[in-house]
């Protein structure tokens, strides 16, 4: 460990680890090298976490590939016994990991605990799947062969997480691809690797062997290095990617000279629809939890609110009265904030141009509209009415607390809206009408609609998006498909 006084306090501090995992083993980067980890409430360095690199990468990825064979041969039945060790620890040492996530990533402590669960849930939802895994005996068109279809891991897998959910996203990936029997090398953010490392840490006490779970920590300069090396080695069967669109391309390139499997969890531009029959409170609610989940940093969060002409105003300002009662803006560890700062500078800087583009270009600010008097990261809940389809926010994930609402008055027309984006990821609406309830549903292009709700992730749900959204379903009992291949085995002379 190369901790020395830690910034929190936790009960258990050696979560709090530095270097990446590699075989079964706590490294350095060979050359030596750190680099720093900051606190987006105070911009405070936290830690110097080991910078590792592609020399690295292709150890972590030569471990895996040998771990493979014995993880494999495991029944399902050990592996499940091994991941739920894991899910048990992750909820016996939650509030040391959520403390963690918050230092790390800035979200109020209470989404950090909420995250913790959420992302814990995975572990116990894959342990249980791992003893379920079936074939398929199917009927032969030829008398005497019998046809058999077999379910197989896919190999040592890449998988590359975002720092918007730097525990979730690593256990909604890492234990289906665990419980199929594959091996993983994974590269958290560089902005959270904390978490992951605690994960490792967990990881490791529940008795999940040398090389079948690896860690590689780096930069972001180094990181690309190691996305490379992920890409480009034939040892790697699948990658599995949440975050941008651009940098899902950039994978799906990378990974062609080896044509790899790849699951992509991309960008979003979900539509947000209240009609004029629906409950407002409900739409209300619904809008806030789903626009400043996580600050807006969410690739689910409504990204731009359609209004029924007739509720419009009525939305607006209920939207404004609930935003200003129960959102209040700090750092994440401080009582009673439920919203946090941004990433990074750069990120406040998109959600500025974002609001300024809107601005000039016709939109008016119901509230917000700024950074926050606390300064630093830290942007002011918003909500912009009279928004136009030109404007910026509503072409491109805006990534922030900003919440643009537009009038309409038809529903194909809406739906027409809707559907004009190359993003497929998330939807929702709020209607009470059974009938429009179907005909919506149905005719929304995305992957996921929420119907009458906010929020629609949990560990049952397939999630995952159409178009440019991404590839493949993460999470339920679609969530190993991806880690597995189909054998088709064909016995003849019967
Ligand atoms: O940015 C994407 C994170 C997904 C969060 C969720 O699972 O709802």
């Amino acid at each position: 460990m190369t901790t020395t006084k830690l910034p929190i306090h936790l009960q258990d501090s050696t979560l709090y680890r530095t270097q990446s995992y590699i075989n079964g083993q706590w490294v350095a980067a060979d050359d030596a090298s750190t680099f720093t980890v900051d606190n987006p409430s105070t911009g405070a360095i936290i830690a110097k976490v080991c910078n590792l690199g592609a020399a690295e990468t292709e150890r972590a990825i030569d471990a895996a590939n040998k771990a493979q064979k014995a993880w494999r041969a495991r029944t399902g039945k050990d592996r499940a016994a091994i991941l739920r060790r894991w899910f048990d620890l992750i909820l016996a040492n939650a509030e040391d990991l959520a403390q963690i996530m918050t230092l790390e990533q800035g979200k109020p402590i209470a989404e950090s605990r909420g995250e913790i669960v959420y992302g814990a849930s995975f572990v116990e939802w894959f342990a249980e799947q791992a003893k379920r895994v079936t074939g398929d005996i199917m009927a032969s068109p030829n008398a005497s062969n019998r046809m058999l279809v077999m379910r197989e891991p896919i190999g040592v897998c890449a998988a590359i997480t975002p720092w918007n959910f730097p525990n979730a996203m690593i256990t909604r990936k890492v234990a289906p691809a665990l419980a199929a029997g594959c091996t993983v090398v994974l590269k958290p953010a560089e902005q959270t690797p904390l978490s992951a490392l605690a994960l490792a840490e967990l990881a490791e006490r529940a008795g999940i062997p040398a090389g079948v779970m690896n860690i590689i920590a780096a930069d972001s300069e180094r990181s690309i290095a190691v996305g490379k090396v992920l890409c480009a080695s034939p040892i790697v069967k699948k990658v599995t990617f949440t975050g941008s669109t651009p940098v899902g391309r950039i994978l799906l390139q990378q990974s062609a000279p080896t044509v790899k499997k790849l699951s992509l969890e991309l960008g979003g531009l979900a539509p947000f629809i209240v009609f004029d029959d629906a409950d407002i409170d409900a739409a209300v609610d619904g809008a806030i939890v789903s626009k400043y989940r996580n600050a807006g940093q969410t690739c689910v969060c409504a990204n731009r609110l359609y209004v029924h002409a007739a509720v419009y105003d009525q939305f607006i300002e209920k939207l404004a009265v609930k935003v200003r009662s129960v959102l209040k803006v700090g750092d994440g560890f401080a009582q009673a904030v439920t919203q946090g700062p941004l990433i990074d500078d750069a990120a406040v800087a998109k959600v500025q141009e974002h609001v300024k583009d809107a601005v000039d270009k016709g939109a008016k600010v119901v509230m917000g509209g700024k950074a926050h008097a606390l300064g630093g990261r830290f942007y002011e809940p918003t909500i912009l009415s009279n928004v136009g389809e030109d404007m910026l926010c509503m072409r491109e994930e805006t990534f922030g607390p900003v919440a643009p609402v537009v009038k309409f008055t038809d529903e194909a027309h809406v739906i027409e809206l809707a559907n004009n984006t190359e993003y497929g990821l998330a939807s929702y609406f709020y209607s009470r009408d059974v009938g429009r309830i179907f005909r919506v549903a149905e005719a929304l292009e995305y992957g996921m609609v929420g119907v009458n709700t906010g929020l629609i992730s949990n560990e049952v749900a397939p999630f995952g998006g159409v178009k440019q959204s991404g590839l493949g379903r993460e999470g339920s009992i679609y969530g190993m498909d991806d880690f597995m291949e189909l054998k088709y085995v064909c016995l003849g002379g019967i």
